[in-house]
């Protein structure tokens, strides 16, 4: 260690840097950050964090709706204006508490861009630092259409701050931020239109559930337009109209285009130094080092078929940490990963689908229940799981949940699913009582009676 400036530097400060960063340090290296934007990155100033902030109350309109005739007739109203302020005064301290937290605990901060020079030196802004490992944990950012009218189009950083909601608005894309964020807006009484590539709405979800989310959307009054591509944006006098290859056209007040993310490779000194990289990003080995062994690649950079989440970047970082202290050298093996749309109502998922375990019935069989008709669900009456099991050993191979309580629910069956658990050995243990969850785990029956 003694050449260089640190043991290791990240250049990126999301949870693709911070988590293993924390873990070096208690281990006594010295490590340090080069971040250009907003310390933390994506999740907590304009993502995962920023996004949950603001559904919270469209979460509470939605489960007061299930009450309509139980004795709550009238929705709560949303004030946008109150939502976004309450928004600004948690997300905005973030980076600040972190400029103080992160030197305190040791890790000294970079401001600037990160640019490779060799495989051990960094240009960080204007200094120039050197370090024995590096990890590249640069994540991505929205991949705005190369249509005509582009510079229309607002991406996923500026609807997350909107001071005023819209009247109207169109999506481009239906994907996780595209129905994400049409879910909330169209619960304040925006008018939406949905348009959409493929023939189909968040394609790494199962279909099932997606097309009951996008008929209950559509009955909230969006419209969905699929197969479909834009071909350009025009600004006129009263806002924009947008108009796709078939000739179909849709004056709106606002343009919102989620069309994928971009990993964030360009003008890093990536191909001076030799480091492999493609369009998905940063090409790793099985121990997430890049064509040059000392250098790491973390989170959303890296060109993976694993989705791209934050606990699936917190998860690396650990692994990487681990990798150069020296405490693990076996390859990254990466546990079942749930992942959640938090859509309203959210659509949850872990392990096998139903379409992948009915293509082999001999090994697998499914439980569907339709468990929202109940007080417990808080009158959820759409509310659903299907589980698959595995025949052999009743083990549970993977589910999916619709439903308000989903996202919380996965987390529990994550938990089975990873620990590898049947319902005998749920019937071994006591749980809360009354609760969904109770009620869930208690229904799970490789024989498909409810218990
Ligand atoms: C709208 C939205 C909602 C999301 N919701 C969820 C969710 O609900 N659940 C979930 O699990 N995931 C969600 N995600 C995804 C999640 O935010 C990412 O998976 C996660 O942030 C990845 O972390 P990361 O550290 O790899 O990258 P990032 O958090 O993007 O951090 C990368 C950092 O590197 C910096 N950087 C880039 N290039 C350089 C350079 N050359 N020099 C210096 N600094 C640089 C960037 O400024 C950034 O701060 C969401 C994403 C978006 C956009
Ligand atoms: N809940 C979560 O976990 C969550 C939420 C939001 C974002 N994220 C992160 O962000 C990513 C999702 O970002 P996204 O929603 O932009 O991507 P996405 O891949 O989920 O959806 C993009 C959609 O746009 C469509 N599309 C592409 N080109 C188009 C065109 N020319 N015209 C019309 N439609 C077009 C695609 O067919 C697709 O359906 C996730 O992979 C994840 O990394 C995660």
């Amino acid at each position: 260690m003694a050449d260089f400036d640190y043991d290791v530097v990240f250049i990126g400060s999301g949870h693709a840097a911070f988590h293993g960063a924390f873990k070096l340090l208690q281990a006594g290296k010295k490590v340090a950050f080069i971040e250009e934007d907003k310390l933390g990155g994506t999740c907590p100033n304009y993502g995962c964090d920023a996004k949950l902030l603001l559904d919270g109350p469209f979460e509470v309109i939605q489960d007061s709706q299930n009450y309509k005739g139980f004795g709550l007739d009238t929705a709560p109203q949303l004030n946008w204006e109150d939502l976004m302020k309450y928004k600004h005064a948690w997300i905005d301290r973030i980076p600040g508490m972190m400029k103080e937290m992160f030197p305190k605990a040791g890790i000294d901060i970079y401001e600037g861009k990160g640019k490779l020079t060799d495989a051990h030196t960094i240009k960080a802004g204007d200094k120039q630092i050197t370090a024995a490992n590096i990890v590249i944990a640069t994540g991505a950012h929205d991949s705005i259409l190369p249509a005509a009218g582009k510079e229309y189009i607002h991406g996923s950083k500026d609807f997350l701050s909107i001071p005023h909601l819209p009247k109207s608005i169109v999506f481009i894309g239906a994907g996780l931020i595209s129905l994400e964020f049409a879910s909330m807006a169209v619960k304040a009484g925006t008018k939406i239109e949905v348009i959409e590539y493929s023939d189909r709405a968040l394609a790494q979800y199962d279909k099932k559930y997606v097309d009951k989310l996008v008929a209950k959307m559509k009955a909230e009054g969006v419209s969905f337009h699929f197969n479909e591509a834009v071909n350009e944006v025009k600004k006129n006098n009263n806002g924009y109209s947008v108009t796709t290859e078939a000739g179909l056209k849709f004056d709106t007040d606002y343009v919102f285009g989620a069309t994928g993310r971009q990993v964030n490779t360009q003008d890093m000194g990536l191909d001076e130094v030799g480091i492999t990289y493609t369009k998905g990003g940063v090409s790793v080995d099985d121990h997430l080092r890049t064509s040059l062994k000392n250098i790491y690649a973390s989170g959303d950079v890296i060109d993976k078929q694993i989705p791209k989440l934050t606990p699936t970047a917190t998860f690396e970082s650990n692994y990487i940490a681990a990798q150069i202290l020296g405490k693990d050298d076996q390859p990254i093996d990466y546990p079942t990963v749930p992942f959640i749309a938090y859509t309203l109502p959210r659509i949850a998922q872990i392990g096998l689908t139903p379409g992948q375990a009915q293509v082999e019935p001999d090994k697998y069989q499914e439980q569907v229940l339709p468990y929202g008709k109940s007080f417990d669900t808080k009158h959820d009456d759409d509310a659903e799981l299907t589980v698959i099991f595995e025949k052999e050993t009743h083990k549970v191979a993977g589910a999916v949940i619709y439903g308000g309580q989903a996202a919380s629910l996965i987390n529990i069956l994550t938990f089975v699913v990873d620990k590898g658990l049947t319902n005998d050995d749920l019937e071994q243990m006591i749980f809360g009582f009354p609760d969904v969850s109770y009620s869930i785990l208690g229904m799970l029956n490789p024989n498909g009676a409810m218990g």
